[in-house]
């Protein structure tokens, strides 16, 4: 059966969010990592959410892995294709939204884009083209501070401008009040004025709805995970999904408990206070890992040792935004951040290898890191933990039990995240026998 939706995810922590919202409203759903060979085997499902390392590179890598993952699912067949950033449009005028939605639209042969950030369960929601994150515009969020894409532009209209030679339009509120129909006529209206992309309002779980009928016949859409809440209902109105009774089935979770923090979002700052208060946990400096090998060894000293009960244990480069911007000082900010990526890949490589089976990781472009060191392709969506983290699960060779892996966005979840997480994993798996 053909794909009926395909996702194009700008990283990891992205893909697994939406690929949970699908899941809960009812889709088979398979995360690939990387694109997919020709020849793999993905099993019957709905959707394919491919996870690419695409959202802080060069605009020209995104745009070519962009392009690769949109030809493996149209090999497939699939019906929509979906754009996945994040819901705080994490970018920069260099890109990579822009590029990116361009050369898909064109790859497409496709004259107009919608862009849905939103989320509202996490409270990401959209007005007038300013993206809030709760009652706070984006640039007074904490997003200013981001290591990566400080985003110091709210009005998404203006921002994405830059981005892109093409137009930018608005579909506000008033027009998606007015229902499906009349944000459709919105739409045509402006792509008849030659506007490519559209920046869509969403204040609520009702606009996302209005969104999903009038958007359910366009090649591409992007946007965050909200928008992947409410396209099923209507792919299921169309006659395109099967019934499912069980589509977030996990299997026995073993294996000793880690948690690898790269993000330094204000919620995750949250996170790392309240685990270090009840459980250990060791700092990974960037520039101590760029002095020399030792300091990666003592944190891995450190884990090894706390692991040896069992767990939980907290390797974190999670840090204020007054030492970031230190490290970023001293080492620049790519390196900086590689320091940090490498450190947390060989982390979990290394203590997988011994006996880890249920990790946790905070951060897109940590769980990527992570996640390639693993050397892991596909991943199975589970239950979720918070809004937008659910708990995945990967075959580990020679074991078992699978590797259960929960990929946290830095400003997901609650304070207490990294404890509940393992608590969660054990409810999800009772009486499946989980050690
Ligand atoms: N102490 C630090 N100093 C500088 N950069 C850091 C530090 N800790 C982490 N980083 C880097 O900051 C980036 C955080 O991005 P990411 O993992 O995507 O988190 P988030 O999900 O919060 O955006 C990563 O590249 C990470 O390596
Ligand atoms: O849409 C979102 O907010 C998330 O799915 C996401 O992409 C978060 O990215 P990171 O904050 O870099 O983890």
């Amino acid at each position: 059966m053909a794909i009926v939706l395909g996702a194009i995810a700008d990283d990891f922590t992205g893909a697994t969010d939406l690929a949970n919202n699908l899941v809960r409203a009812g889709m088979r759903c398979v995360q690939a990592i990387g694109v997919p060979a020709a020849e793999a085997d993905i099993g019957d499902v709905d959707a394919v959410v491919v996870a690419l390392k695409s959202r802080s590179c060069p605009a020209g890598e995104a745009v070519t892995e962009s392009l690769a993952a949109l030809e493996w699912l149209q090999a497939r067949g699939t019906r929509q294709i979906f754009f996945k950033y994040c819901s705080t449009f994490d970018s920069t005028d260099a890109g990579n939204i822009g590029p990116v939605a361009d050369a898909l639209l064109e790859r497409l042969g496709s004259a107009q884009t919608v862009m849905v950030p939103a989320f509202p369960a996490n409270h990401r929601t959209v007005y007038q083209g300013h993206l809030f994150v709760g009652d706070r515009l984006l640039n007074e969020s904490g997003m200013e501070h981001h290591p990566l894409n400080p985003m110091t532009d709210a009005d998404l209209v203006r921002f994405l401008s830059r981005q892109t030679p093409h137009a930018v339009g608005l579909a506000p509120r008033s027009v998606l009040a007015r229902g499906a129909d009349a944000t459709r006529d919105h739409l045509r209206a402006l792509s008849e004025q030659g506007v490519r992309h559209v920046i869509c309002d969403t204040l609520d779980e009702r606009d996302l709805e209005v969104l999903a009928e009038a958007l359910v016949d366009y090649p591409l859409v992007t946007g965050g995970s909200g928008l992947g809440q409410a396209l099923p209902e209507q792919y299921r109105r169309r006659g395109w999904l099967d019934e499912v009774s069980e589509p977030g089935r996990l299997s026995p979770a073993a294996g000793s408990a880690l948690v690898l923090s790269g993000s330094c979002s204000r919620a995750t700052l949250g996170q790392v206070d309240h685990f270090l208060g009840r459980h250990p946990g060791v700092a990974l400096n960037p520039l101590a890992l760029a002095a020399g090998e030792s300091h990666l060894a003592e944190a891995l000293a450190f884990a090894r040792e706390q692991l040896a009960d069992g767990g939980p244990v907290l390797v974190y480069a999670s840090a204020d935004p007054q030492r970031v911007k230190e490290a970023q000082a001293a080492l620049g900010v790519e390196r900086a951040g590689e320091q940090v990526e490498q450190a947390m890949g060989q982390l979990a490589r290394t203590l997988v290898d011994e006996g880890v089976g249920r990790l946790v990781v905070a951060g897109g472009e940590t769980s990527g890191a992570v996640v390639s060191a693993l050397g892991v392709r596909q991943l199975r969506i589970g239950g979720q933990i918070d809004p937008g983290v659910p708990w995945t699960q990967a075959p580990w060779p020679g074991r078992e039990a699978p590797l259960s892996l929960a990929l946290k966005s830095g400003n997901f979840g609650a304070e207490d995240f990294f404890t509940r997480a393992f608590t969660v994993l054990e409810e999800l798996t009772a009486g499946e026998g989980s050690a």
